[in-house]
């Protein structure tokens, strides 16, 4: 009997022992919240209910931070991982980003989550030789000659493209009065933008929505005017894929196994679909365009580049050509074929979930609309005094619009449509903390509040919940108002050498966009129940619901059509 309880002793002190060791290990000095320090899924319970209230992890974040005092915390996930440290000080945030890059590099939350679907693209990549040689061939694509000759067309086409189904949509419930649902739209107008944009191949997607939403003449339907395709995906195929690969990124994090879970769910009828699809899109592409550049070759003449992909690949079939070795199967290196389909993949829902969220504040702040309609029709003299000529790309590109500069920086600060993590490399310090080498940090870059625990508390801002463009001008040397970029810290694209690299292109993709459809239409007050702010936080942080009021300006009737 002695020898029972004496075991049973040892069981229960050994069973102690275990559970303290997988109880959260706190950094020293670094706020958390006690409770959650004492529950083996530390912060988790908390946050995941916190997340089915609100349907993002803001709110969570922010609390913390308001109840700890301080703008940095410790948050507890499971048993055996290290804390995780949240950030929400935006100069702190830019500082890293921007200037602390021999501490800080992409962190393993980023790179495990997008390796799900794109292993060997360069965003999962540490710093180093290898990202650097595989960014390399790229750079070209960002240049501001190349965006505005070769990409920028394909966003004012996409552009005027959306013009066109939302008059349509308007004219089909102008004798209603209802609202416009434009949830989608965005989506499609930025995958067909990118598509064509690094790709050079029409996906259509806007121009088939044209046709459902239209009452068309039988030869119009869509398919109809189209002839062979060769192996060309539907639009909506690919809009699938991308939600589904998004999909599969986000169950990394649900995943009790990683290893073993994603070795079977790559296995899976459904992800091998997907993949395919993909896979077999991209590459048809790229053969068509390597058979361009080695017919040009051979007969002498000169193909320009289309696309992106274009530049990229025309300089591997010359290089070949002048070394007189045979080209080696570019459509088999996966490190190209991953690429590709970053940029896909990140040009498309970043600059979608922006646009939907700006749509939504030009709902709510009517006075800021007004301004940014009366400031672009004084910009473009063709749309002067109802003018109905609508501006070129190479004009609207061209032009110095502050208070649209303003608006789309506004809006990225107010929409922060993802997040930004770091690891620490050494060890080091944030805010006077010391921080272990491998923590590792994500930053919190939606402020709707001053940051916590700063001793500005004296500056007059207005809230930072509001859509106010002004914050973002200043008086300039000729009297008129003038962007000013540093106005407040910019964490919307992150920073530094892993900051985005698409962001010049975003920046085109939002000029052209809302250029032409604040011309083209005002987006009238919404009822009540209709202008909320709520956000769905997924891979990325997109609003629940989009609606629009939309009242007809001008029709699609550029040049450039
Ligand atoms: C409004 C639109 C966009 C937003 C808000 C956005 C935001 C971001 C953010 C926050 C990051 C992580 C940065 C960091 O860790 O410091 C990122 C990375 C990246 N973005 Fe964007 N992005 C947008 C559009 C685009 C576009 C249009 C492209 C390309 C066509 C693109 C390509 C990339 C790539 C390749 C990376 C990885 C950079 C690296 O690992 O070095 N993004 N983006």
């Amino acid at each position: 009997m002695s020898t029972l309880l004496y075991l049973s002793a040892v069981c229960a002190v050994v069973l102690y022992i275990a559970y303290l060791r997988l109880l959260p290990r706190p950094i020293p000095g670094i706020p958390y919240h006690k409770h959650s320090a004492k529950r083996l899924f530390g912060d988790l319970p908390d946050y995941v209910a916190s997340y089915r209230k609100h349907g993002e992890f803001y709110q969570y974040r922010h609390e913390s931070v308001k109840k700890l005092g301080f703008p940095m915390y410790q948050f507890f996930m499971t048993p055996l991982s290290k804390p995780l440290i949240v950030l929400e000080d935006p100069r702190e945030v830019e500082d890293i980003c921007l200037r602390r890059n021999r501490e800080f590099d992409r962190a393993p939350l980023t790179s495990n989550i997008l390796g799900v679907v794109m292993l060997h693209s360069s965003i999962v990549k540490k710093t180093g030789p290898a990202w650097r040689a595989q960014r390399k061939p790229w750079l070209s694509v960002m240049a501001p000659d190349f965006l505005r000759r070769v990409v920028g067309p394909s966003l004012h086409e996409a552009a005027l493209e959306l013009v066109e189904l939302w008059c349509t949509k308007a004219a089909s419930v102008a004798s209603s009065g209802e609202v416009v649902d434009f949830i989608n739209d965005f989506d499609t107008a930025a995958l067909d933008a990118i598509w064509v944009a690094i790709l050079g191949e029409k996906l259509n997607g806007l121009r088939d929505q044209i046709h459902a939403t239209r009452p068309t003449t039988s030869s119009e339907k869509k398919g109809e005017t189209r002839s062979d395709d060769g192996g060309k995906a539907d639009s909506i195929d690919m809009q699938n894929t991308m939600r589904y690969m998004n999909h599969a990124a986000l169950s990394w994090r649900t995943f009790k196994f990683p290893p073993l879970q994603l070795w079977l769910m790559k296995r899976s009828a459904e992800y091998r679909r997907f993949d395919d699809l993909k896979n077999r899109q991209i590459q048809r592409i790229m053969k068509n365009s390597i058979a361009k550049f080695q017919d040009a070759l051979a007969s002498g003449v000169e193909a320009p580049d289309s696309c992106a992909m274009d530049l990229v690949l025309r300089r591997e079939v010359q290089d070949a050509h002048k070394a007189g070795t045979p080209l080696r199967d570019l459509t088999a290196d996966a490190d190209l074929c991953d690429e590709i389909f970053l940029l896909l993949w990140a040009g498309h829902d970043t600059t979608s979930n922006t646009l939907s969220w700006w749509v939504k504040y030009m709902s709510r702040y009517q006075e800021a609309q007004t301004k940014l309609r009366a400031s672009l029709e004084a910009a473009f003299p063709s749309t002067r005094q109802g003018g109905q000529q609508l501006p070129t790309v190479e004009e609207i590109l061209n032009a110095d619009m502050p208070y649209l500069e303003a608006a789309m920086e506004e809006t990225l600060r107010l929409s922060t449509i993802t997040t930004v993590a770091r690891q620490a490399v050494v060890d080091t310090e944030i805010l006077g903390c010391r921080i272990p080498k491998g923590t590792q940090i994500a930053t919190q870059n939606l402020l709707y509040e001053r940051p916590v625990a700063v001793s500005e508390e004296l500056r007059s801002e207005t809230s930072r919940a509001d859509f106010v463009p002004e914050r973002w001008l200043v008086p300039g040397d000729n009297g008129e108002m003038a962007f000013d970029a540093y106005a407040l810290p910019r964490t919307a694209f992150g920073d530094g050498p892993r900051g985005c690299f698409g962001r010049r292109l975003a920046m085109h993709e939002l000029k052209v966009m809302m250029t032409l459809t604040t011309l083209c239409f005002k987006f009238a007050r919404l009822p009540e129940d209709l202008d909320n702010m709520r956000a769905n936080e997924t891979l990325f942080r997109k609003p629940v619901n989009c609606f629009a009021r939309l009242e007809v300006l001008r029709e699609a009737s550029g040049p450039s059509r």
